[in-house]
């Protein structure tokens, strides 16, 4: 385990099989149809690569970067579009990826942007929920994993853009985000 996480939370092999099973989950629920994978740059990149690849249906991937949390453990609650879609959505089921859901501010924003293009339909898939409440309510038609309201990181979540190449999520050791300099700069991830 990578010396600056404190516990892993949720293992590859569990996020593994979880993905699979949403990936299957949504190839029913959408049958007949094709769809449109929204991921959300940077974080979404790992699941939405594996959820890709477990559903069986007519597929397209599109990004949008959006940030909000840059090197804080707390969103700055303004949540910034650095990279658009390439082409208009009103013709096509839309299926927002995220790795995590924590205030609730980052989907609640793009729920709102993306509704304003009509697309056909609009359902939200996150890998995470965080249990905490959210400062801005968000329905969640699929998910992976609840988890504590702890600061987490790994298979594409970053503490200022660093551990997204973890395999697992793991919770990070506090001390490294209280005054700290991060340990890992120099440093490659450990297993
Ligand atoms: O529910 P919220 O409190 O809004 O938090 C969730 C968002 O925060 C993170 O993005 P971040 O702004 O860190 O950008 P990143 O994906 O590039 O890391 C994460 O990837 C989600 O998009
Ligand atoms: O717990 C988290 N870890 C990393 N990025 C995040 N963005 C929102 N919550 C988190
Ligand atoms: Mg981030």
């Amino acid at each position: 385990m990578h010396q600056d996480i404190e516990e892993i939370l949720i293992s590859e092999a569990e996020i593994q099989q979880k993905t699979l099973e949403l990936g299957k989950q949504i190839s029913v629920d959408y049958a007949g149809k094709s769809l449109l994978l929204l991921g959300t740059l940077k974080g979404a990149v790992p699941f939405i690569a594996d959820l890709a690849r477990a559903i069986d249906l007519p597929l397209e991937l599109d990004y949008m970067a959006v940030s909000s949390y840059g090197a804080s453990t707390q969103s700055s609650g303004i949540v910034r579009i650095i990279k658009d879609l390439e082409g208009p959505i009103d013709h096509k089921h839309i299926l927002i990826i995220e790795d995590i859901i924590d205030s609730g501010l980052t989907l609640h924003y793009l729920v709102d942007l993306i509704q304003r293009r009509n697309p056909l339909s609009l359902r939200l898939c996150s890998l995470l929920v965080k249990d905490r409440p959210r400062l801005k309510d968000v329905p969640i038609d699929y998910y992976g994993f609840r988890i504590p309201d702890k600061f987490v990181v790994g298979y594409g979540l970053d503490y200022a853009q660093y551990y997204r190449n973890l395999p697992y999520i793991g919770i990070l050791k506090p001390s490294v985000y209280e005054g700290t300099k991060p340990e890992t700069e120099h440093q490659s991830p450990a297993e």
